[in-house]
């Protein structure tokens, strides 16, 4: 599960002898989705399974020796495959945990191994990474526009196929949801499920009365009414009366689900409804193409509903389809065994990359987030004082003397050996909440929000300066 590219220059690094130079690669976004303030970091226990499990079989490397170059020649000479027949990830990785709030040109994984397999890892982290890390973040955006309330994800049916749909319902668990309609994922992932009805079974009695009736009968203790088929209203009444009849045989009407129409004006009027016939406690699901806009919309109209049913624009990130995340070499051993930076300069400041070894130090301010500084490991110890944003060398952000800190990458892999217990999915889903809970209300609104102080340290900073003039062919500081 890799871009061809990957294979060409592993077989040319291994051809040139360069396969085992140790290298250090960072998957790091430029760019923070739905214009928002933040993400939230997710696919890491995707990627270490990716990894535990990296190996070339017999099928795949039959496969291979089928491709030819233009002259119809094997791209690949034989002996190349009894080396990947062999290759086991051997490096040392390095991640920011699951459910981290993360921001632009921090590392979300650090890999540090030979040249030719930390590459062959491109792909594969990237395509792990990316969509669970924006799916994450989308779930959060979400679940914070309920305010607490429990978000419900509806979105397998037009999930991008199934392992969109599974891989999608484990990242918004992680941003927050509190359950999912995905029964695969309840099955494989231990995912709390829930589910309601659909208006076919509703037209399908024609009758929505009856239709509620005999559901009650056959599912007392999961009665939540689709009510909006024919009028919305009358819905509400007809799942009142079953509502009543279900009390008598000593069950509880779970509620009422609103799919259309006006979801404010109809969950106001639905509330009164129930509170009058004294069910003060049946909950009222809305659904809809709800996001997170219409959901802080529908609040700020007061809409009644207790319970948000999200599909769509949660499961395929619907505003966003992808996040930009990349992987770029940072720094390489030479002949002589000696680390050497490495930079890609772009005319865009933004884009030219951040070399070096890189950790992430998040500094804590009387329980809140300052900022985070990243430093160069193979430089030493990070200077402190200050935090420079790499995009714009007159913004920097000085930083209190002995405030409180913790380094975001952690040790995961060590000599090709996995060396961290993924937390569970719960743990994920806490520590989302938790970190969420760190950051200033500035950086989490949806609309405009404030930027994160993100950036260099001193040394880091100027390293990075210099290298830039020397790929320039500069002397002289300007
Ligand atoms: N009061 C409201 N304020 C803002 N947005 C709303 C409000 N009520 C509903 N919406 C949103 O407006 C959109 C309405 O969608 P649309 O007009 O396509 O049809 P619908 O009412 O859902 O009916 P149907 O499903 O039968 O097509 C949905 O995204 C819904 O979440
Ligand atoms: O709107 P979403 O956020 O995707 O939530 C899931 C939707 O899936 C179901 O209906 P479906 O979309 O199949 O049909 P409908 O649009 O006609 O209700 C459900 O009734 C929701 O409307
Ligand atoms: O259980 C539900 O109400 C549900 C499930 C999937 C899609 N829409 C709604």
């Amino acid at each position: 599960m890799t871009d061809l590219y990957q294979l060409t220059m592993a077989y040319g690094y291994w051809k040139q002898r360069r396969a085992d130079r140790l290298a250090t690669f960072h998957l790091f976004f430029r760019k923070l989705p739905f214009s928002g303030g933040y993400a939230v970091a997710a696919g890491l226990e995707l990627a270490l399974e990716y990894v535990r499990q990296f190996r070339f079989d017999e099928d795949d490397l039959q496969y291979l020796a089928t491709l030819r170059g233009n002259d119809e020649r094997p791209l690949f000479e034989e002996e190349f495959f009894d080396y990947l027949a062999e290759l086991r990830f051997t490096g040392d990785i390095d991640a920011i945990t699951e459910g981290t709030l993360v921001f632009p040109n921090e590392p979300l994984v650090r890999v540090t191994a030979p040249l030719l397999i930390a590459q062959l890892l491109e792909t594969p982290l990237l395509n792990l990474i990316n969509f669970s890390t924006l799916v994450a973040t989308k779930s959060a955006r979400i679940c914070q526009a309920a305010r607490g309330e429990p978000v419900l994800e509806f979105g397998l049916r037009r999930a991008q196929g199934i392992d969109g749909g599974l891989t999608g319902t484990r990242a918004a668990y992680i941003g927050g949801v509190a359950a999912t309609s995905n029964v695969l994922a309840g099955k494989l992932l231990g995912i709390p499920v829930r589910g309601t009805h659909a208006h076919s079974w509703v037209m399908a009695y024609g009758d929505e009365r009856e239709a509620f009736a005999d559901y009650a009968e056959v599912m007392p203790n999961n009665c939540v009414f689709l009510v909006d088929t024919y009028d919305t209203l009358d819905g509400v009444r007809h799942a009142i009366e079953v509502g009543q009849d279900l009390r008598k045989r000593g069950h509880q009407l779970a509620g009422i689900r609103l799919d259309s129409g006006d979801l404010a004006y109809l969950s106001i009027e639905a509330r009164r409804l129930l509170d009058d016939a004294g069910f003060a406690e049946a909950a009222i699901v809305g659904s809809s193409d709800l996001d997170e806009h219409v959901i802080q919309s529908l609040k700020q109209q007061g809409a009644q509903i207790s319970i948000w049913g999200v599909g769509t624009r949660l499961a395929t990130a619907y505003d966003q389809p992808a996040l930009g995340g990349v992987y770029k070499l940072a720094a390489i051993q030479n002949e002589a065994g000696q680390w050497e930076h490495r930079i890609k300069l772009s005319e865009q400041r933004i884009k030219t990359t951040i070399p070096g070894r890189l950790q992430v130090r998040r500094f804590l301010q009387a329980g809140q987030v300052a900022g985070d500084l990243m430093y160069d490991e193979l430089l030493g110890e990070p200077d402190v004082t200050a935090i420079f944003d790499p995009a714009d060398p007159i913004r920097r952000k000085k930083l209190p003397a002995n405030l409180e800190s913790e380094s975001l990458l952690l040790p995961v892999v060590r000599q090709g050996e996995v060396v961290y217990a993924s937390p569970t999915l719960a743990e994920m889903q806490a520590r989302t909440k938790s970190q969420l809970a760190q950051f200033h209300p500035s950086v989490l609104r949806l609309l405009n929000p404030h930027s994160y102080p993100v950036g260099l340290d001193k040394n880091l900073f100027r390293r990075r300066e210099q290298l830039i003039r020397e790929a320039h062919g500069w002397r002289e500081e300007v």
